[in-house]
This record gives C-alpha cells, structure tokens and sequence, in this order.
C-alpha cells in the first residue's frame, strides 16, 4: 500500500494515520472538522491536503451513526480502490450501506479491539492496536484485493488479524465491550451524588473499574444504538446475576445461621465465577504465541472466493487463527495461506478437498 486517506481524524483515524504513516505510507487525512485534520497532520499522522488520485485504501474511523453514509458518499466520489470502516459495530452499518446503495465489492467492515476512554486526535498514539485483535468481516461480495489490503493495514499497525461475521461479532462485542462500558458507568454513577468523605478513599478497585466510564456519552449512544438487542441479553444475565446477590446479601445479614450459609454460598457462587471468567481473559498482547501449521489453498481472484474457503472452513469446525495472500506474479490467482491449529490440518485439508478446492502440499 502506497497511499491511504483517513477520514476521520480522531482517536482511531489519527492513530491508524500514525502506524501507516510511520510505516512509509503517504496518508492523506480528513475530518468534518478541518481543525482535528491538522491537528493530526501536525502530529505526523499525514498531510491535511487533498489527494491528486484515487488512494489505495479509504479509512473511515467516523462515529458509528455516519459510517454507511460517509463510506457511501467517498465511493461515490472515487477517493480510492478499497473502502473499510473501523466502527465498534458491524452488522447495521453493512445494512446500511446496502440500503444508500453503496459498493459491497470494494467495502470491508472491520473493527480494531482497541481503544481508550479519550477521543479526538490528541490521544492517539502509533502503538494502539499492536498485538490486539483487529475483526475483518468479509462477504461473498468481497473483492480479494480489498481483503488483502485491510490485512496490509492491519499488518502495518502490528495488530492481530480475526475474520468474523459481522453479527456474530456484534454478539461477542455486546459480551466483551458494550456491557462492560455501561457497568462501569453505572459504578460510577452511583458518586456522582455521594458523600466526599467517601468519593476521598477512592482506590484502585474502583479506578480500574470505572476507567472507560469517562469515555464520550455520544459515541457510546451510537454504538449501542446500533446493537440494542445483544446487549439486553446479557444485561438480562447480569440482572439475574445482582438479583441474586442481593438476595444472598440478605440472607447473610440474617439472625438465621441456615440462611447466612446460604447466603455465604450465594457470595462464593459469584465470586468464583468471577474468577473463573477473568481468567479467561487473554493479557494485552494475547496469549503466548502458539505455534500453527500452514494450509495453502489456491484460489482464483474472482470475488467472493475468499469467503468461500472461510465459509467451507468454518462448516468444517476449524478456527482460522492467522491468514496470509500470495499473489501469483502475472496470474489472476495466489495461494492463501491458512494458519490453524497443527491438529486441525487433516480435517481441513480433507474438507477443502471434499470440497474441490486445490491445495499446496508444503
Ligand atoms: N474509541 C474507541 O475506543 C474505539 C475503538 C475501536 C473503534 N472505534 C470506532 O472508531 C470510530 C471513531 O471513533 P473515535 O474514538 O476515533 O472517535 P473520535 O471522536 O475521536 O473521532 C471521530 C472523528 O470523526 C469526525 N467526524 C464525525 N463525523 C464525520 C463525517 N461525517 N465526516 C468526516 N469526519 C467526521 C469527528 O470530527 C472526529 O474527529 C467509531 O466508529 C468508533 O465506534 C472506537
Ligand atoms: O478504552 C479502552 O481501553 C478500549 O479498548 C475500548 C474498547 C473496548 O471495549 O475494548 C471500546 C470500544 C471499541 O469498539 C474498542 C475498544
């Protein structure tokens, strides 16, 4: 990738601008407000000026609610050969695309798990998705050059590359990001009107609890906006989990010595599993490199081939954990690599077959 054009000089745009940039990419930026532009030109993050010719790839990091139509609207003007979109939520955006008549050829949508409670061009920093999950979700619609440069980009911003559907990452998302935003600002909630002889013995329990409930009620209102139904769901599960609690708190407050056991049990309950989910949660880069074996299918560059194979992947039960393109010189095909876990490859490799895909033996 030689040029890229940010639009959407903010938290994600000017820290995407920063890697690409740092990385030899002549990055062109834009925002609504031409202020934060500069500000991230001044930076490092790019040049404010307009590109001469269509750019390779568009980014656009604007709040959820603007994305299909921005994406939409730089397509129509020709600014560049790919198009994605950064937005915490996949599903409507995609929809909405569809519904203004955008390109689903040249669009990808995708999501980059990483961010901070600060918006705006002044916080963003070169390193923000280094090692952190970057969601690609592509279609049957997907052209394979957009899918390679989206890996480009997630490559150059040293992230992890993780291919999804876009509402099942919707779903995850509502698990992994969106309710904990809005239990975090409900903690937090609770000082705003409370005494300050209590708010003055604020630990760090309570600061690493309520970290993202300064994040900008804006962009939080578009984000759950746009996926109200999963977070419900499992703001119903914890409901049921306070519900609970509050109950076994009852009881341990109880002159009763059969309820306060049950009561105690009720807290470990809870407690336990809270141990047992944190656990599960990987540490800032991921989890020790895990050592995978390579797939190398060959595929044709007709669109939606990528898609396919993924699809045909996932029909078989293998989770793809990494994926690489390479380009035949002066063909219209490549091989694409697939990198899963070694005791995956024979059920993989029998699957494309089955499935008449062509494969490379290594
Ligand atoms: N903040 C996070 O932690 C985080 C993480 C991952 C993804 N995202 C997603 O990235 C996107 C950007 O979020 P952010 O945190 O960088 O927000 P931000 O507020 O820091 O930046 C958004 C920028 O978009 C500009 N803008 C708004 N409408 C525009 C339009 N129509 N055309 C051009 N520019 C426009 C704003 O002026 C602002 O500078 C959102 O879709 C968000 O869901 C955010
Ligand atoms: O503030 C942070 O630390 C975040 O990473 C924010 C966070 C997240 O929930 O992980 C919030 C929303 C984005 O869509 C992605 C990242």
């Amino acid at each position: 990738m030689r040029t890229a054009l940010v639009i959407g000089s903010g938290l994600i745009g000017t820290s995407a601008a920063l890697a690409l940039a740092a990385r030899g990419v002549r990055v062109y930026l834009r925002d609504a407000d031409p202020e934060r532009a500069r500000t991230a030109a001044a930076l490092g993050a790019g040049t404010a000026a307009e590109p001469e010719a269509p750019v390779d790839l568009a980014v656009v990091a604007v709040p959820p609610a603007h994305l299909a139509a921005t994406v939409a609207e730089a397509q129509r003007a020709g600014l560049a050969r790919a198009y994605l979109d950064v937005g915490s939520v996949k599903g409507g955006p995609r929809r909405e695309l569809t519904a203004a008549g955008g390109d689903l050829t040249s669009y990808l949508g995708t999501h980059p798990m990483s961010g901070r409670e600060q918006s705006g061009p002044l916080a963003a920093t070169a390193d923000l998705f280094e090692g952190r999950p970057w969601v690609l979700t592509p279609t049957r619609e997907t052209e394979t050059e957009v899918l390679n440069l989206a890996l480009e980009l997630v490559a150059l911003c040293r992230a992890v590359p993780v291919l999804m559907d876009a509402d099942a990452h919707d779903r995850a998302v509502a698990l992994v990001s969106h309710t904990p935003q809005l239990l975090s600002s409900m903690v937090a909630a609770r000082l705003e009107s409370a005494d300050e002889t209590a708010v003055r013995l604020c630990g760090q329990g309570i600061r690493d609890v309520t970290r993202i409930a300064a994040s900008d009620p804006r962009m939080w209102i578009d984000i759950l906006s746009a996926n109200p139904g999963p977070v419900a769901d499992i703001l119903a599960e914890v409901a049921a989990d306070l519900a609970e609690t509050v109950s076994a708190l009852r009881s341990l407050d109880s002159h009763d010595e059969a309820k306060r056991g049950s009561g105690a049990l009720g807290i470990e309950d809870v407690l336990r599993r809270g141990n047992a989910g944190r656990s599960r949660v990987p540490g800032k880069h991921g989890q020790a490199p895990a050592a995978y074996e390579t797939v190398a299918v060959l595929i044709s560059d007709r669109p939606g081939e990528l898609a396919r194979i993924f699809a045909d992947a996932g029909a078989a039960g293998v989770n793809i954990e990494d994926v690489r393109i390479e380009h035949a010189t002066g063909q219209q095909a490549g091989h694409v690599q697939l990198m899963v876990d070694p005791a995956a490859v024979a059920v993989l490799t029998a699957a494309l077959r089955e499935r008449g895909w062509a494969l490379r033996t290594q």
